[in-house]
């Protein structure tokens, strides 16, 4: 099958150790007005009090992660509206303050990860990528939804479905003019992007990604496939020579709900945590990681139980980006070997 004509070019056989020299920025961005279920502004919250930091020093053997702490911004860089787009000044002033904080973060040599907050983020941290680095990123996008609609094919107006349109260069000229985004310079060409995931789009998001030939590896991919041969494809798709810089934006809904329950908008049918954590750690064998979104973890849906489980999950994605090694490893001595004292 044509989309998988280079799965030679396999990711996993890339073996470098590369944690320790890793640096990492993590900023938090208690962000929810891209859609309509209060909750997701604690998300980043709780992911740190499971033990973020710590986790990231001793599981992956990171020596220096720096807290860069909470996005702030004030709505004051646009007082319009636009047609269709819920709290559009919001999301506009948040996303831009998010890019210079997320260009800083890189700047300072470090990987940055983000937590959110509502899928409308991912404006502002690809948007700070590109200009820490270059427009020429390659981005994946992990996710049940496509989130590529404009104000004009949205059926919700809810602006977390809409960031890929918002950044895409082919998607420009179906935009009203934005006010206030004058800013917003960068632009993504959606011949860097994949998608792995997707389960659950508009119709005329349908039509975008036909139309437009974006890459894209949907349920039925990895069921017929296998998780490996799609990261790779995935890989190859959004970056043919493999050596552009990596933006990840992950959506804790891309996960199956069984796994990742506590979601605004979740959708049978997704992938097993298993399967995240391969395609982390794909990611994390490329050495070219250079930001991670991690997105609507929603502490006030479900139980208790069901909140563990999706926080839990949501860290194990985040670990396996920054090289925590889940395999066997051969023991270094026989020392670990206790004596039989009933010899
Ligand atoms: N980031 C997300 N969870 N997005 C869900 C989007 C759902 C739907 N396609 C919409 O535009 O409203
Ligand atoms: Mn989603
Ligand atoms: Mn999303």
């Amino acid at each position: 099958m044509k989309k998988f004509n280079r799965i030679a070019t396999t990711c996993i056989s890339y073996t470098r150790r590369l944690s320790g020299s890793i640096k990492v920025g993590v900023l938090d961005v208690p962000f929810e007005k891209g859609q309509d279920k209060s909750g997701v502004e604690i998300g980043p919250k709780s992911i740190r009090e499971a033990g973020l930091i710590q986790k990231l020093i001793e599981c992956c053997g990171i020596k220096d992660v720096k807290d860069y702490g909470e996005v702030k911004y004030l709505n004051n860089c646009v007082n319009a509206q636009v047609l269709n787009m819920k709290h559009y000044d919001d999301v506009i002033s948040c996303s831009r303050e998010l890019s210079d904080q997320v260009e800083k973060v890189i700047r300072d040599g470090r990987i940055c990860l983000t937590l959110g907050g509502d899928h409308s983020i991912g404006i502002g941290t690809i948007h700070g990528h590109m200009k820490a680095k270059t427009e020429d990123l390659a981005v994946l996008w992990v996710d049940a939804h496509a989130d590529l609609n404009t104000n004009r094919s949205s059926q919700s107006g809810n602006i977390h479905g809409m960031p890929l349109a918002v950044l895409a260069k082919e998607l420009d000229y179906y935009w009203p003019p934005l006010p206030g985004a004058d800013w917003l310079k960068c632009k993504l060409s959606l011949r860097n992007l994949a998608y792995i995931g997707l389960r659950s789009l508009d119709p005329y998001e349908h039509v975008i990604m036909h139309n437009l030939g974006i890459a894209h590896f949907d349920m039925f991919d990895i069921q017929r496939y296998g998780i490996d041969a799609v990261v790779s494809a995935a890989l190859d798709k959004m970056d043919p020579d493999h050596n552009k810089p990596i933006h990840v934006s992950f959506d804790i809904d891309s996960l199956d709900p069984l796994e990742a329950p506590s979601t605004g908008t979740p959708v049978r049918g997704g992938l097993l945590l298993r399967e995240g954590i391969h395609i982390m750690t794909a990611i994390y064998k490329t050495g070219r990681l250079g930001a991670l979104d991690l997105v609507e973890v929603n502490p006030k849906i479900g139980n208790q139980s069901d909140v563990d489980r999706t926080v839990t999950a949501a860290m194990h994605i985040i670990l396996a980006a920054f090289g925590q090694n889940r395999r066997l490893v051969k023991p270094e001595s026989n020392d670990l070997i206790p004596p039989n004292n009933n010899k």
